[in-house]
């Protein structure tokens, strides 16, 4: 079966620390990541090559990988460097950012999708909005995700998973397989997006950042 394929109608673990947390440590990042296989994910996304690296040699699952340079702007795999480097530590998959946005390196999106499918990589595409998808679709892209919906200044922040945009990428590019990423928060909200036609589902948060679940559970007693 093929990686996109083995992908198809199933969960995708994120499993990612952020710089100063406590569980920033690859070997820690691969032990969660192997607890979320048990558990019956399909496939881990996860960043930065050393988390690759650690991740890629606990689980069997597909890994898709990214490399985060900063906070803002063009941040996940912002150039194309960074993308051949995912590839590089053991990545299945290269997520990158596909939002229309001018890209540090100075390619557009087109040409970092083009080199890296001439290198025989998959791609997946993080988009903001359906224009990005659109863009993702022409440029080849294996994927597209909604992970950027909220976080790129052209779709509101919802509480949970922008239904709209996911419900806009189904029906617009019914052949190419969308995911849906980003504050999927329960397990409801995940049959949710995929009875909404998500090729498969990615959730960070809820399942591996004890930090902000610890903060959903102490709000609500306070
Ligand atoms: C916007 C951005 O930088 N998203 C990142 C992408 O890799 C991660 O910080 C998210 O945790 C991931 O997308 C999963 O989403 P959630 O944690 O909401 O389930």
């Amino acid at each position: 079966m093929s990686v996109i394929e083995s992908l198809r109608g199933g969960l995708i673990v994120s499993v990612q620390a952020y710089p100063g947390e406590p569980m920033r440590h690859p070997e820690t990042m691969a032990q969660i990541a192997l607890a979320a296989e048990r558990g019956g994910a399909v496939a881990i996304r996860c960043q930065g090559l050393a988390d690759i690296s650690a991740i890629k040699g606990q689980v069997e699952i597909p890994v898709i990988g990214l490399w985060k340079e900063g906070h803002e702007g063009v941040y996940i795999t912002p150039t194309l460097r960074h993308a051949r480097a995912c590839i590089m530590a053991g990545a299945d998959v290269v997520a990158i950012d596909a939002t229309r946005r001018a890209r540090p390196d100075g390619l557009s999106y087109a040409d970092t999708v083009k080199a890296l499918k001439e290198e025989g990589a998959l791609v997946m595409a993080d988009c903001g909005s359906i224009d990005d998808a659109r863009m993702a679709v022409e440029a080849g892209s294996d994927i597209i995700s909604t992970t950027l919906a909220g976080y790129s200044g052209e779709r509101e922040k919802t509480a949970g998973p922008d239904f709209e945009l996911l419900d806009q990428m189904v029906t617009e590019f019914p052949q190419v397989p969308v995911l849906c990423e980003g504050r999927v928060h329960s397990p409801t909200q995940a049959a949710e997006v995929m009875a909404a036609g998500a090729y498969a589902v990615v959730v960070g948060t809820a399942i591996t950042h004890p930090t902000t679940i610890t903060s959903w559970f102490a709000d609500a007693i306070k």
